[in-house]
């Protein structure tokens, strides 16, 4: 079934993050292709929280590089009516979790967190040192990772990483946080930590989530369901914590 919310009347498209029609990602190996996403159609609002399930293999990393902006639709379109130009997407507006490590080495946690913030900036000239501080600070002190600021990925453990990572993608305050499986190599306790921390950053601003998880703990914690089966995106309802 496809799908499309569209925007109501108490929403414009200033509300609309995320837009797309028709959106096809097709994958070539020589003469074989593969469909990774077909005829995709959805909104993303501000304030939107979603859980994406589906398969291993069924298109979830795929749809979310493309609303990030770093892959390009074999077909369709993609439109982001309240962010802008593709190009001026991240790390400012939009913030990605990757499913697999993706800190700097030569950096510490804390330069690592700083990085997307210090990049956003550099469009606005008129965000001050001190407000960077105060966001890198923030989203460490949110994360649990002040006693870690200063070490270097190499002494992380892998849930270490991944909260530095979640808090590197928080920190600038980003309109919308992309999150790849950021439960999945996590132990329960840990994994439901880190998700009530984003939870709790994000809690009463217009940021929109959207997080790619097998985890039905992480679910429980949005409003919102999509599944992905075969490259075909449906929206699966609400989740229990839905009015
Ligand atoms: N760069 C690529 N080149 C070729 N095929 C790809 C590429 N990336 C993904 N695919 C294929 O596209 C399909 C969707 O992959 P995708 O990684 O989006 O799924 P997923 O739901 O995120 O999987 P997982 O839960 O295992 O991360 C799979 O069949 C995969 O093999």
């Amino acid at each position: 079934m496809l799908w499309l919310r569209a925007p109501t009347a108490c929403s414009s498209m200033r509300d609309v993050l995320i837009e797309a029609q028709s959106l096809n990602r097709t994958y070539r190996h020589g003469e074989t292709q593969v469909v990774a996403l077909a005829a995709a159609r959805f909104v993303l609002s501000r304030g939107d929280r979603i859980a994406l399930g589906g398969r291993s293999g069924s298109g979830k990393t795929t749809l979310l590089h493309l609303m990030a902006g770093l892959d390009m639709p074999t077909s369709g379109t993609i439109d982001w009516p309240a962010l802008g130009p593709r190009e001026t997407l991240l790390p400012g507006k939009i913030s990605m979790v990757f499913q697999t490590p993706s800190l700097l080495e030569p950096l510490t946690v804390s330069e690592n967190v700083a990085l997307p913030v210090l990049m956003a900036d550099t469009a606005d000239p008129g965000v001050r040192a001190s407000d960077v501080e105060g966001a890198v600070s923030a989203a460490l002190a949110r994360f649990g990772l002040e006693a870690l600021a200063q070490k270097l990925p190499e002494g992380l453990s892998g849930g270490q990483m991944q909260r530095v990572a979640m808090a590197r993608a928080a920190a600038g305050r980003p309109l919308v946080i992309l999150a790849d499986e950021p439960t999945g190599q996590l132990d329960r306790a840990t994994g439901q930590a880190l998700l009530d921390a984003l939870l709790a950053h994000v809690a009463n601003t217009p940021t929109a989530l959207v997080i790619a998880t097998h985890d039905p703990a992480v679910s429980a914690g949005m409003n919102t369901l999509w599944r992905m089966e075969r490259g075909v995106l449906t929206e699966a309802g609400p989740t229990a914590r839905q009015p």
